[in-house]
């Protein structure tokens, strides 16, 4: 049967291939993506992370059963356990979590994370589930795609973050964040609303390719 997430894509299909496959990401596959850029990115997605675990705290204030509870609070360890990656790569380049924090939030930053959250908060758990899928699954997506560029180079410089996104507990994540979508929707999607989460999930796709380019533009600036 076809997942909601299958569905969403194949609606918003543009704005997703232009946030899985964008130049960040190519780079990033071929070795090339200058260090500068990755290290404003993951400045900013320390930034983003932080907001992020107050959208799955939303979660669970807008789940109805004990069970969507437990599914928020999971997603929420996750992210708090996913900023571990971003503070020891930080830390080598001599950035502290407190450096990180202390850093200006970009406007790309604002405006993903504080959509994903308005989201939440005007509509119910099936919104705000919808806002969240492209951050999960795009970037499963993107690291079953850059999983054999590790293969063929044991030194690759993005290993790290690489390994973080095609490994298995986040690949079963990020099929457990389908599934959760299928149960949502079958409660509370109808066809009329399908448009309106497809106009929530490809804003939250193109807010993902932006955030990619603020990695170039911040580069570019402080250089
Ligand atoms: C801009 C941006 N989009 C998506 C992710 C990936 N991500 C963020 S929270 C989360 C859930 C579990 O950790 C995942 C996979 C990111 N880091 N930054």
């Amino acid at each position: 049967m076809t997942t909601v997430f299958e569905r969403l894509k194949a609606a918003a299909l543009s704005d997703w291939n232009r946030y899985v496959d964008h130049p960040f990401i190519r780079q990033m596959e071929a070795g090339t993506l200058p260090q500068p850029v990755f290290q404003q990115y993951l400045i900013q997605d320390y930034l983003f992370l932080i907001q992020y675990a107050r959208a799955h705290a939303l979660a669970i204030y807008k789940s109805r059963t004990l069970e969507d509870m437990h599914i928020a609070q999971g997603g929420l360890n996750a992210i708090l356990g996913e900023m571990n990656l971003h503070v020891r790569l930080c830390e080598r380049w001599g950035l502290s979590p407190a450096q990180l924090q202390a850093a200006p939030e970009h406007q790309a930053t604002v405006a993903y994370t504080r959509y994903v959250l308005d989201c939440g908060q005007s509509g119910d758990l099936l919104d705000l589930n919808v806002a969240l899928a492209p951050c999960m699954i795009g970037y499963a997506e993107i690291g079953r795609r850059l999983a054999p560029a590790l293969a063929a180079r044991p030194e690759h410089p993005y290993r790290e973050w690489i390994s973080e996104y095609s490994g298995q507990a986040f690949q079963q994540a990020a099929q457990a964040c389908i599934a959760h979508m299928d149960k949502l929707a079958a409660h509370a999607m109808t066809e009329a609303r399908f448009a309106e989460l497809t106009a929530i999930f490809a804003q939250a796709a193109r807010l993902e390719a932006d955030f990619w380019q603020m990695g170039f533009e911040l580069a570019d600036h402080n250089a």
